[in-house]
């Protein structure tokens, strides 16, 4: 058993780990820092790119972490699990007995697929969330002919997109398409793109103005210890598989859910998954693509608040309710009061920004200096790729929480773009802008200074009229 003391402790080689321990050692490199990681990969962040003040893109990769030495000359990493917290003492122990006395301590611990309720009854029912989950999805696409895709967010959308050869039948609950991330109008135009995918023409630009109630296109809040959750390229691994036997073709069950899964390989599909609309599909495996949890899988002495979520509950510092114990990322619940134009989804840009936050405040914390929260929190900003588009959301972008009173300005070229502005008393409040628009600096200003756009009328998106000139 051996004895450790350092000022700061984190746990976990995830992107906020990672991005805490290097925040940490810009901003105090004097002193001891340990990491606790039970993978010798940890993932990092690499090109980043500002598309404004607080939309930002990068790539993220999983590199060794004795890399990170190199940034921080007091760094020491232990390869091993966090089993205990005792929060009194100040004193984390791990599976292999390390016992480790730390000032403050950031829990980065991520989170975990949360599968569909009968996933025990099957090891044919699979969740993605780190290389190995890949691995074994990989090898099911080789041989498969049929698969099931349960859920309708991120990965489900990425796996229908990326595969190929093999049937798919994706199981959804909502009535359009991707509701995570976008509305019903950007899933039609999704959806045309998945008809023509290599037509590019009828591109005429179509442009309306809505008023939607709240019920219309409210989206979603999201709701065994292994590496870190995936990066965004993580389905290239995907793309080139193509099954043997299996044909390429898409059945989305819309309005359902799975109501059981059976195994029987003495049947020809293996598996059998009954839904709550009485149509049974027989296939090889299912993806349950249906959420994260967080993933708190230590004892402590004093269990801090959770959110509704599960996740630890830290205020706009990213500090628990228990004193020196911070969390971010996937595991951390933001139980602050939110920016108007911001709230939690489990992304990996927020991973980071709660990571920086928390490292921010630890530091603080140990200098005695006051800490004021970080700008990205005033706005929700995401940048992704759906279906081969960019997708940068920003905002309110479905009328979260504008209740029924708001109205949405719609422009769209077929197979180019998607542009859908969400305007309440005039004023911009969010947007999806999908395809190459141009227009998400503008947007970021819009909806930061609340700027009366109501003498611009439908013209905010004309494409003949450059609307950011009039604000330069
Ligand atoms: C398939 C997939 C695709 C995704 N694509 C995108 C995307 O395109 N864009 C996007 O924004 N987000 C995406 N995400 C979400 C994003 O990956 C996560 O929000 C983000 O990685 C969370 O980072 P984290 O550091 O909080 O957690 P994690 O990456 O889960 O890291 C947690 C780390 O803690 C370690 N750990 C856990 N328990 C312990 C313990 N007791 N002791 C020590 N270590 C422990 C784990 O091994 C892991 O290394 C995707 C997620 C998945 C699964
Ligand atoms: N491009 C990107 O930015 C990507 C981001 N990610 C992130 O990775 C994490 C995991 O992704 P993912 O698993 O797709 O999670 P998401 O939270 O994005 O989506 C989960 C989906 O599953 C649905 N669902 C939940 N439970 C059930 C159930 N029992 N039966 C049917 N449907 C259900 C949810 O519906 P409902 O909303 O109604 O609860 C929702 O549509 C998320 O944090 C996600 O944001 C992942 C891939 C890509």
């Amino acid at each position: 058993m051996s004895e450790i003391n350092t000022t700061y402790l984190i746990v976990g080689g995830g992107i906020a780990g990672v991005t805490c321990v290097e925040t940490l050692a810009i901003l105090h490199p004097e002193k001891t820092l340990v990491l606790v990681t039970a993978s010798t990969l940890v993932k990092n962040v690499s090109n980043v790119t500002f598309f404004a003040k607080t939309i930002v893109n990068f790539d993220v990769n999983e590199t060794e972490a004795t890399s990170l030495q190199k940034i921080h000359p007091n760094l020491k990493i232990i390869y091993d699990s966090l089993k205990h917290l005792d929060t009194e003492k100040q004193k984390a122990l791990t599976d292999k007995g390390v016992h480790i006395q730390y000032d403050v301590i950031c829990i980065c611990t991520g989170g975990i697929p949360r599968l569909i309720s009968d996933s025990k009854n099957s090891k044919r029912v699979l969740g993605i969330r780190d290389t190995e989950s890949v691995k074994d999805f990989q090898q099911k696409l080789k041989t498969g002919r049929r698969m099931v895709i349960v859920g309708n967010g991120g990965i489900a959308s990425e796996i229908v997109h990326a595969t190929s050869g093999i049937e798919k039948v994706w199981v959804i609950r909502d009535d359009y398409i991707s509701a995570t991330f976008i509305d019903p109008g950007a899933a039609e135009f999704f959806q045309e793109t998945f008809k023509n995918e290599n037509e590019r023409k009828n591109q005429n630009t179509i442009l309306r103005r809505h008023i939607y109630s709240e019920e219309d296109s409210l989206v979603s809040l999201n709701k065994n210890l292994k590496s870190a959750a995936l990066g965004p390229d993580w389905y290239r691994k995907l793309e080139n598989i193509k099954s043997d036997r299996g044909v390429q073709e898409l059945e989305i069950v819309y309005k359902a859910e799975v109501e059981s899964v059976l195994e029987d390989n003495k049947n020809e599909y293996p598996l059998r998954v009954q839904l709550t609309n009485s149509q049974l599909v027989e296939c090889d495996f299912l993806i349950s693509a249906t959420g994260v949890e967080p993933s708190v899988n230590f004892t402590w002495d004093k269990v801090p608040e959770k959110g509704q979520d599960g996740g630890l509950a830290v205020n706009e510092f990213q500090e628990t309710s228990i004193k020196n114990v911070f969390a971010a990322g996937d595991v951390a619940s933001a139980a602050w009061e939110h920016a108007p134009h911001w709230f939690q989804l489990r992304l990996w840009t927020q991973a980071r920004q709660m990571a920086g936050m928390a490292a921010k405040a630890m530091h603080g914390r140990i200098t005695n200096q006051e800490v004021l929260q970080d700008f990205c929190f005033e706005l929700f900003t995401h940048c992704t790729k759906l279906f081969g588009y960019r997708v940068i959301l920003l905002g309110k972008y479905n009328g979260q929480g504008l209740g029924t009173d708001y109205e949405i300005l719609l422009r769209t070229t077929p197979n180019v773009e998607y542009i859908k502005f969400v305007l309440k008393d005039g004023k911009l409040q969010g947007a999806i802008l999908i395809g190459e628009t141009d227009l998400e600096e503008m947007c970021e200003n819009l909806i930061l200074d609340q700027i009366d756009l109501s003498p611009f009328g439908d013209d905010i998106l004309n494409p003949d009229i450059h609307i950011d000139d009039y604000f330069d």
